[in-house]
């Protein structure tokens, strides 16, 4: 079990790359098993787009198991009888952490004067949190997809901070195709009335607008694999008892529109629009090599941790030709770096599904 919800508040002005600053940030977080005595054996997870710092607890809105939950905990790859767990819902988000839904110091919801961030500035906070806690050096820090940018970007601006770093189904620049789909789904919630150009805290949320961005971003987490065995062309059952007929309408006649909506319409309940704005922005902006004069090599320049990438063979958004890009400029450092594409059908989410070859390359990796 986790301690009780954490949050710490950063006592200094977090600086953000956009040359601005965010007045003392709070950081949601959680823990789970023991800090040891030399604080040698803690692991940072980071989360993706819409994760949280619910790793292994139960969600409080959807009270769904964590995200991870068969990842970590007692006896789990990520072993909570031996290692210390920390995992902090990233500055922009909604479930804790300092996002555009807080108050911002006029008493006022921030909305859209939340300013734009960068995954560099989530890993900032981050950092201010591991110096809130006292913890010097992670044994590891783990994430997939925008939790490994954020990996990513924590071994290269602060090296020191993890003697190993394991990125999971993730890249170090967010491709056009990606700044593409995004763009996609943030039009969606702009389109929608109720944005209300990004004020509707005191009213109701674009939750249409919403539920449409996260349909097409789901897509994009799945594979066409995947999605034919799991639906086929197959027909959803009708509210009115009516098996396997078309409507000949507009009603979610495939099993597919059937599933979409549902994921969309669930996602509303547990996600801030603004939020959505904003993190896939600082995704889109990532770009390590560019943050490095150019060459990703020079990001991991010096550095002495060691690093596994592990890419998945149905992952069309982050394919294993990033990773590899990745690997080559770990390589090129003089980094020890293992990489493995791991065969799995559920396209990009398979780092959050049951891939046991998964299991054995984290819990490998940390032994
Ligand atoms: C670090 C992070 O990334 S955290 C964020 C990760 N979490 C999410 O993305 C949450 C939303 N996404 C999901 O649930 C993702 O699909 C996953 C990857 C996490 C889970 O995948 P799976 O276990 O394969 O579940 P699946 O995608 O099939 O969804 C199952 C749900 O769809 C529903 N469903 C399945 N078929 C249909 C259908 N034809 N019509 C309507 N609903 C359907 C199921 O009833 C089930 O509902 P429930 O979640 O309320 O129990
Ligand atoms: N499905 C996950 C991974 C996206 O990269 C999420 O919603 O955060």
């Amino acid at each position: 079990m986790p301690d009780a919800p954490q949050s710490l508040r950063l006592t200094t002005p977090l600086p953000l790359d956009s040359g601005g600053e965010l007045a003392a940030p709070t950081i949601a977080y959680e823990t789970y098993g023991e800090l040891n005595a030399d604080r040698s054996n803690a692991i940072l997870i980071c989360h993706a787009l819409t994760g949280d710092q619910y790793v292994a607890s139960t969600h409080p809105i959807t009270g769904k198991p964590g995200w991870w939950a068969r990842m970590v905990g007692p006896g789990k790859p990520i072993d909570t009888d031996r290692f210390h767990v920390i995992c902090a819902n990233v500055i922009g988000s909604c479930l804790g952490s300092t996002g555009p839904a807080s108050v911002a110091p006029d008493g006022q919801p921030y909305a859209l004067r939340f300013p734009v961030i960068t995954v560099r500035d989530m890993v900032r906070a981050l950092v201010g949190l591991l110096d809130g806690l006292g913890i010097e050096r992670l044994y590891c820090a783990i994430g997939g997809s925008m939790g490994g940018m954020q990996a990513l970007s924590l071994a290269a601006n602060w090296p020191e901070r993890a003697a190993r770093f394991l990125l999971i189904a993730t890249t170090a620049r967010h491709s056009a195709q990606n700044i593409a789909f995004h763009e996609v789904g943030r039009q969606a919630i702009m389109a929608d009335p109720r944005w209300n150009g990004g004020d509707y805290y005191a009213g109701e949320a674009p939750d249409a607008g919403l539920a449409v961005a996260r349909m097409a971003a789901h897509i994009t987490y799945l594979s066409e694999d995947g999605l034919t065995e799991k639906f086929g062309r197959r027909l959803q059952d009708r509210p009115d008892g009516t098996q396997g007929a078309k409507s000949f309408g507009f009603d979610a006649d495939f099993q597919i529109e059937s599933y979409l909506r549902y994921q969309g319409n669930g996602f509303t309940k547990r996600f801030d629009a603004n939020s959505y704005l904003y993190i896939t922005r600082a995704m889109d902006y990532f770009d390590l090599a560019d943050e490095h004069g150019g060459r990703l090599t020079d990001a991991f320049a010096g550095t002495t941790a060691r690093f596994c990438v592990v890419s998945f063979d149905s992952d069309w958004l982050y394919p294993t030709s990033e990773s590899r890009h990745m690997v080559q400029a770990l390589n090129a450092a003089g980094a020890p770096v293992s990489f493995v594409e791991l065969s799995a059908p559920f396209g990009h989410d398979s780092f959050l599904l049951d891939v046991p070859a998964l299991d054995r390359v984290v819990k490998g990796f940390l032994e």
